[in-house]
């Protein structure tokens, strides 16, 4: 099909943005800094999330995002460091920042700062289409890095991959139905998310998990991301042994995004 879709939209913004920014700050340069971090500070996501599974925990990204295309603005009072310190004492195994300036209103620094208030590993929530990005990842202190099946060539995806890993970084690969796993399966990493929302339409429906859960191979980490919104969401996945989590929306919208945390999932 031919017709624009949201994704496609962001996809065309990212690619600019990364002209853009490499004007600025050429990728050699960023290349040196990202190569330049010190890799023992480094956190471990994916051991991170498994720890929790292999105590019998609820593996959960809690996300700090201040808007989504979808949905508009999700909270006002937005300071990231506060809610990264108390995602953390509600027992959350890792976060996730928005960086998307245009249809998220991320920021880099959202990510640096949550990431200094607390103890836990990040991933960087973005579009990531080009090596630039994956090196901007590494030098803000980003821990693991989304690469979405739907926006990238298997190449792309096997490519951007190794320079995450060679930095130290771990991969959440992210998939919408069953073409996408075979491609996600070429891929190394065990951390695996099934995203219940079409990031082209936006539809949204958990079915997406469950209609995927037989054909996940032994040693992936399952890993469902949005629309969990209630106890019974939770309840549902873990009778069916899915144990891992990424949540947003739920938090965003709470007074205090770590007792919403506490209630969805403790
Ligand atoms: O806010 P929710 O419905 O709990 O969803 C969180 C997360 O899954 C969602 O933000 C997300 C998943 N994959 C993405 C890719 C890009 C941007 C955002 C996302």
């Amino acid at each position: 099909m031919n017709t624009p879709t949201i994704l496609k939209n962001i996809l065309a913004t990212k690619a600019e943005e990364v002209s853009y920014r490499s004007k600025t700050l050429p990728l050699n340069e960023l290349k040196a800094r990202a190569l330049d971090m010190d890799a023992a500070e480094l956190r471990g996501f994916y051991r991170a999330m498994q720890a929790k599974v292999d105590a019998g925990l609820p593996a959960v990204i809690a996300e700090i995002k201040k808007a989504s295309p979808s949905k508009g603005v999700l909270r006002e009072h937005f300071v990231p460091e506060a809610i990264a310190e108390s995602y953390e004492q509600a027992g959350a195994a890792c976060l996730s920042v928005l960086t998307d300036r245009d249809y998220f209103q991320g920021h880099e620094d959202f990510l640096k700062a949550a990431r200094s208030a607390c103890s836990l590993p990040v991933i960087r929530k973005d579009f990531l289409v080009d090596p630039y990005q994956i090196y901007e990842a590494r030098s803000i202190n980003a821990d693991c890095v989304l690469l979405i099946v739907s926006a990238l060539s298997k190449m792309q995806l096997q490519d951007l991959e190794g320079i995450a890993h060679e930095l130290g970084m771990d991969v959440l690969v992210e998939i919408h139905d069953e073409e996408e796993l075979q491609t996600a399966l070429t891929m190394q990493t065990p951390l695996l998310g099934i995203n219940n929302r079409n990031l082209h339409t936006f539809e949204l429906t958990l079915d997406t998990t469950f209609g995927l859960l037989d054909k996940i191979p032994a040693g992936k980490l399952l890993v469902t991301e949005s629309g969990i919104l209630t106890p019974d969401d939770v309840a549902l996945m873990r009778e069916r042994n899915v144990n891992a989590f990424l949540v947003g929306e739920a938090f965003m919208r709470a007074d205090n995004p770590g007792d919403a945390l506490q209630a969805l999932f403790f």
